[in-house]
């Protein structure tokens, strides 16, 4: 048995709570071989006993999982049997230069994850896990770049103490996101901008389909889009509302990314980007709707503060900030937010998930009023609050 070691001198131990013994109660027999032994054999626990056991192997195998969706995502499997229908083995061994026997391996694997099915005739198809990632490039581009976090991610307690010396040499996501390790982000030379600028692109559909499908735009005539990225929201903003001009501000080398995208999709006349550090540099004024979607978790307390008062200088007196992202905390999406963006921010660099509370306390303090949920579909993508300018 380990031994618990004394807290440190100074520091008071923590106060009990009714709650503690029966807790424990409960942590000893769900520890106890004897009890998960009697549970699994008896006829009214069996279900609960066999489900507990797939979860906690779950998360002991979830890597394993992760690196078999990334080999199918790789082989660009899902798209390949979306368009052209269930493949034999051979077929798929020769399209990914394969052998057969590890193809077949993959293959079994796949199925076992519900990623693929097998279908008649020893062909495999698509199934109900891997359809829905069929020609998604955001979910396929996220899923990839996620190399870059379990290098991070190997040794877990490095990271956790934040060792830096004891990390692999800038190949993880402080290398992916330049802006988190620096201040002075509007200097980075355009080469180092580009991966996670098209990362965004690539899965911003996730987030926007969240946000046009809980808020109109209608009411609004002038939207900036502050961190928009190289104006993917940008574009679908200025699709579905004809009547607005939009703007993103982001660091001059991704806004002069934004100009080429609007020009490309003819919209140059209503979309413009402007280029800056939006802690040091002012924003443009007049917009009555300020978007900041996957921006906010990136940075810490005193950061966020900063920018969500420089959002209340440039929004036009009534005008509305509209937040979106990922929350902390939020019932169904928890391993999404604690879970999952926890570690990523962590092995990033700078930023965590914030809880709809914190955002709420964060946005009052920068002199916003009446903060209001925007329930979105699937918060598991994104969350999102609505706040006011004071008129
Ligand atoms: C996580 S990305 C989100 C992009 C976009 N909003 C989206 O959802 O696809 C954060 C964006 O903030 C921008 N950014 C980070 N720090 C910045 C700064 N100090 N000034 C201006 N833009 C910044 C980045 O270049 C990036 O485009």
């Amino acid at each position: 048995m380990h031994s618990v070691s004394p807290p440190p001198p100074g520091l008071a131990p923590p106060t009990p709570h009714w709650s503690d013994t029966p807790l424990a109660w409960r942590d000893r027999l769900l520890a106890s071989p004897r009890f998960r032994r009697w549970a699994q054999s008896f006829p009214l626990t069996r279900w609960v006993a066999r489900r507990r056991a797939t979860a906690v192997f779950d998360l002991v195998a979830g890597f394993v999982y992760s690196q078999v969706l990334l080999a199918c995502v790789q082989l660009r499997l899902f798209d390949l049997l979306l368009a052209e229908g269930p493949q034999t083995p051979h077929a798929l061994a020769a399209r990914g230069k394969l052998p057969l026997a590890s193809t077949e391996r993959l293959l079994r694997a796949a199925v076992a994850l519900q990623l693929l099915e097998a279908r008649a005739h020893g062909r495999f198809g698509l199934g109900p896990l891997g359809a829905p990632l069929a020609a998604d490039a955001g979910l396929a581009a996220m899923i990839e770049h996620h190399t870059a976090l379990y290098r991070d991610l190997a040794q877990p307690l490095t990271l956790l103490r934040g060792d830096a010396s004891a990390a692999p040499a800038g190949a993880g996501l402080s290398r992916y996101w330049p802006y988190a390790g620096t201040d002075a982000p509007d200097t980075l030379p355009p080469g180092q901008l580009l991966a996670y600028s098209e990362l965004m692109a690539a899965s911003q559909p996730l987030v926007a389909d969240q946000v046009l499908q809980a808020y109109s735009l209608q009411d609004h005539r002038r939207l900036l889009d502050v961190g928009g990225g190289t104006g993917a929201f940008a574009c679908r903003a200025a699709y579905v509302a004809p009547h607005l001009s939009v703007q993103v501000f982001d660091l001059p080398g991704v806004a002069a990314l934004a100009r080429q995208r609007f020009e490309q999709a003819g919209l140059s006349a209503r979309c413009s980007a402007e280029g800056g550090d939006f802690f040091e540099d002012p924003l443009p004024p007049g917009a009555d709707l300020v978007t900041l979607l996957r921006v906010v978790h990136d940075h810490d307390d005193a950061r966020v503060l900063r920018l969500l008062r420089a959002v209340r200088l440039a929004l036009v007196p009534g005008g509305t900030l509209l937040l979106a992202e990922p929350f902390a905390d939020t019932p169904g999406a928890e391993r999404m937010g604690d879970a999952y963006f926890g570690m990523y921010l962590l092995a990033m660099g700078r930023g965590e998930p914030r809880s709809e509370a914190r955002l709420r306390a964060l946005l009052l303090a920068a002199g916003f009023e009446k903060v209001q949920r925007l329930p979105t579909a699937l918060p598991l993508q994104a969350s999102a609050l609505l706040a006011k300018t004071p008129t």
